[in-house]
């Protein structure tokens, strides 16, 4: 039996919790285009404001730190922060392009939903297969996940009856739930699913999913590391990390 396996059994697991974008789907890297079209942009018209230069977006450094697992407006906060730069925060109609959170925050979706239009959804095969074994040896399944598109992409990956429950961009607006690294999404999962959070595993590829299933307390936190980002997850606690599923 794998190490996964084997920690499953040993810790009396009965849920599993996995992110989607990263873990499940193949969105993270179109993702993290759109964050970069966006800010590249802005940094770009600001800086010729200030008669300044400013680094530009990285896909793998910068999204890693500062929005990947995050809410979008978390995330873009985050970002300019390191930069130095406070953006203001506007108004919930604020147009997708003004140079406000809100605004900045539409441009980024909708470069997001047109990359999502050309590439379409892709779905790391080993996660399906693995999750359909579970779920025959009767094991709970949940989906959670920080993005709005949530649904959407699950839709156009085949996916929307693969989890029991779903806990995402939009429930947690609704609910107001903090996102990671709090623990709420998590925990909101686990409570659907009707399990303790040391009754569930969750699986992660942001440092902000693994830092947010270690404040809950949950049973097993699994790193899914498929872009060589062993470090960080580790740093933040998971209790073990692994390159795909079938290992
Ligand atoms: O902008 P959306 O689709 O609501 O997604 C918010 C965040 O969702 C997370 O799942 C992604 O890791 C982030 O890259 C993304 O920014």
């Amino acid at each position: 039996m794998s190490n996964l396996n084997n920690l499953i059994s040993e810790r009396n697991i009965k849920a599993l919790i996995l992110d989607m974008d990263g873990v499940i789907t193949k969105t993270a890297v179109l993702h993290a285009e759109a964050w970069k079209k966006m800010c590249d942009l802005y940094l770009k018209q600001r800086g010729k404001e200030e008669g300044k230069e400013y680094k530009p977006f990285d896909v793998v450094e910068d999204y890693r730190e500062y929005v990947d697992g995050m809410p979008r407006l978390d995330g873009l906060r985050n970002f300019f922060k390191s930069r130095g730069i406070t953006v203001p925060e506007g108004k919930p109609d604020d147009e997708a392009g003004e140079n406000t959170v809100v605004g900045l925050g539409d441009l980024k979706n909708l470069y997001f939903q047109e990359m999502l239009k050309q590439n379409g959804v892709v779905v790391f095969e080993d996660t399906i297969t693995w999750v359909k074994v579970q779920q025959e040896k009767g094991l709970r399944t949940a989906v959670i996940s920080a993005s709005k598109n949530c649904l959407d992409i699950l839709r156009s990956a085949g996916l929307t009856n693969l989890f029991e429950v779903r806990v995402d961009g939009m429930v947690s607006a609704e609910l107001k739930l903090k996102g990671k690294p709090a623990p709420d999404i998590f925990l909101e999962a686990a409570k659907r699913l009707d399990v303790q959070p040391q009754e569930a595993a969750i699986f992660e590829d942001a440092w902000a999913g693994i830092a947010a299933g270690k404040a809950g307390n949950f049973g097993l936190v699994v790193g899914v590391d498929r872009t060589n980002n062993k470090e960080l997850l580790e740093e933040n606690g998971a209790d073990l990390i692994i390159k795909s599923f079938t290992e």
